[in-house]
């Protein structure tokens, strides 16, 4: 199966590269402004997949995206240490216009999943420029800060990050939420795991957990310049549950008519993902304090897809 990836810079190259060592797909296209650093990129990943798999890996033009069952959109400009992802908004709204035309002519069937921030802003724009329905447009969203939030859990308890079920939902921005009402470590209630095995996570050590989700990704841009390793890897687990057909589900972004009382909005939810793109989206049970949260969060993404004019 074939996969596309326009925007072959960090997140872009670290997504093929992460595809291609897990065997995602049969072949990666590698597409980009710069079709001399798409080629480069292509070059460097298929000299690692002789120590790991036969995926097929080179850079092309837009047309070589045909017959393409997915398309990560990783193309525009990232943050600079301590601006925020919001900032970016215009520049990558005009990128995108030039990149969706071009994606939606050589593979109107594909699906398209965004990484270009501000992610849920770019996925409503995404879906808007395509006018692809509304589950065949995915944002990475919080799969990431769903990622960041199970390895710092993990470490605190003392456990393995996958044996913890816990998501980020909302903005993938500053405006996240993390959910503690239902989170799990094992099949037991996550409150009830740390005191049974003596480290508490009380409100002291929620906070501290969820600040350094949140404030991740700055802390990473302020050390290496932008963060690529964690995305590519959230990309190459949404494509394997696209190809796969696996109905995993995923804290990612996608348009909804409406989610707490805000109408078009793109924010993540855990959702089941599937050969179809979203399969169904599931609305979690939340305490008070995170459902005011979550409609926070929406309100904040609303407030700038809605100046938006598509
Ligand atoms: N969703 C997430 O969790 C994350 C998202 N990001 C976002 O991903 C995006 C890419 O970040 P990086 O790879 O670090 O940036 P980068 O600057 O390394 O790569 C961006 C690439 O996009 C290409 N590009 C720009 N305009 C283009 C166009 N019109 N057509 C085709 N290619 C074009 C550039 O030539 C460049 O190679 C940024 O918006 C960043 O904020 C970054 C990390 C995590
Ligand atoms: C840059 C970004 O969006 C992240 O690492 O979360």
């Amino acid at each position: 199966m074939k996969i596309g990836i326009v925007g072959t810079g960090m997140v872009g190259s670290a997504a093929g590269y992460t595809m291609a060592l897990l065997g995602v797909g049969t072949e990666i296209v590698l597409v980009d402004a710069n079709p001399a650093l798409a080629r480069a990129q292509a070059q460097d990943i298929a000299h690692a997949t002789p120590f790991a798999t036969t995926v097929a890996v080179r850079a092309g033009e837009y047309a070589d995206l045909n017959n393409a069952a997915v398309v990560i959109i990783a193309a525009g400009v990232s943050q600079k240490p301590g601006e925020s992802r919001l900032a970016l908004l215009e520049r990558n709204v005009a990128v995108f216009r030039s990149v969706i035309s071009g994606v939606m002519q050589a593979a109107p069937e594909a699906i398209l999943l965004i990484a270009t921030n501000p992610l849920d802003v770019m996925t409503f724009a995404a879906q808007r420029i395509s006018g692809l329905p509304l589950e065949r447009v995915i944002g990475s969203g919080t799969i990431l800060d769903t990622a960041r939030l199970r390895s710092l859990l993990g470490d605190h308890l003392g456990i393995a990050p996958n044996s913890v079920h816990a998501y980020v939902l909302g903005e993938h921005g500053d405006s996240e939420v993390p959910v503690w009402s239902s989170a799990m470590a094992g099949s037991v209630p996550i409150a009830s795991f740390a005191r049974q095995i003596g480290r508490p996570l009380d409100e002291v050590a929620r906070t501290r957990i969820a600040d350094q989700v949140r404030g991740a990704a700055y802390t990473i841009i302020e050390g290496k310049g932008a963060t690529w390793y964690g995305i590519g890897a959230g990309l190459a687990r949404i494509v394997r549950s696209i190809t796969d057909n696996e109905r995993t589900v995923l804290s990612v972004s996608q348009v909804s008519d409406e989610i707490e009382g805000v109408r078009d909005i793109a924010l993540s939810l855990p959702r089941i993902i599937g050969r179809q793109g979203v399969l169904a989206t599931l609305m979690p049970e939340l305490d008070e304090a995170e459902r005011a949260a979550l409609k926070r969060s929406a309100e904040v993404i609303s407030g700038f897809t809605s100046k938006l004019e598509f």
